[in-house]
């Protein structure tokens, strides 16, 4: 007898990492994305200016004042936010895309930008917040990336107390010692995140299959 494949379906999740400036988020993000095929980054667009070796439409997508007005205007962004001086946005389209096909969403977004997405869609945000293990370990990570001035690490600095006072807004803490340590944490949450009952679609006519009433 042919076996029957019962199958069900799961409407994709948004994977919101927030933490102060050089607590490790792209470096998690990176590792998250590395080893997931359901997982994709939303990219996000910003004014503010390209760092050596990023590059645009990869790790952002690097936009003028003007553009990024338009974007937000013509409701293109999902969420926008002022961080740092700087303007960031999470364009719209390729995540609804992604959270219909069942792909999840990974976010690299300020708690400003969580704030927005976790008011408009709460059942598809998952909020996960990173911490350094000291304020000098933050410090150093910020000058050993070796990206930013002096001036820019120092403004970081200064903004870090007021981002780390957010983590209360979040359904999970990481604190970012060992990386490895990290990523199996942030996989660990992902994992349970999306066996969550309320996003699987069509359970109900499994589960009836499976009792013999299909
Ligand atoms: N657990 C860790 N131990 C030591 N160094 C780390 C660790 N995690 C990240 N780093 C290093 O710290 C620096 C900052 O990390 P990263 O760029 O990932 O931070 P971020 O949170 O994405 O910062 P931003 O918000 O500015 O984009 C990088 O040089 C990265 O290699
Ligand atoms: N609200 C949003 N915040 C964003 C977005 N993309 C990035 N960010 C946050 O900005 C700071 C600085 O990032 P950096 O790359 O300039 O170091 C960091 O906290 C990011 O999480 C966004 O689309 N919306």
């Amino acid at each position: 007898m042919a076996r029957r494949t019962a199958r069900f379906r799961r409407r994709g999740l948004m994977f919101v990492l927030s933490s102060p400036s050089g607590a490790g988020k792209t470096t998690i993000s990176r590792k998250l994305l590395e080893d997931d095929d359901n997982l994709q980054l939303s990219i996000s667009a910003t004014t503010r200016p390209k760092r050596p070796g990023e590059r645009d439409g990869i790790d952002y997508h690097f936009v003028d004042h003007a553009a990024f007005e338009r974007m937000a205007q013509g409701g293109e962004l999902l969420e926008h936010a002022v961080v740092f001086g700087n303007r960031y946005g999470t364009p719209r389209g390729p995540v609804e895309k992604a959270l219909a096909a069942g792909r999840d969403v990974l976010f690299d977004i300020d708690w400003q930008g969580t704030q927005q997405v976790y008011s408009k869609m709460p059942d598809d945000v998952v909020r996960v917040f990173i911490l350094p293990p000291s304020i000098e370990e933050l410090e150093r990570r910020l000058h050993t990336r070796a990206q930013d001035s002096d001036e820019v690490v120092a403004q970081r600095m200064a903004k870090a107390a007021d981002e780390m006072s957010h983590y209360d807004a979040y359904d999970y803490i990481i604190v970012n010692e060992q990386v490895e340590r990290a990523v199996v944490e942030a996989k660990a949450i992902l994992t349970a995140e999306r066996r969550r009952l309320k996003r699987l679609i069509g359970l109900d006519s499994f589960v009836k299959q499976l009792r013999g009433e299909g």
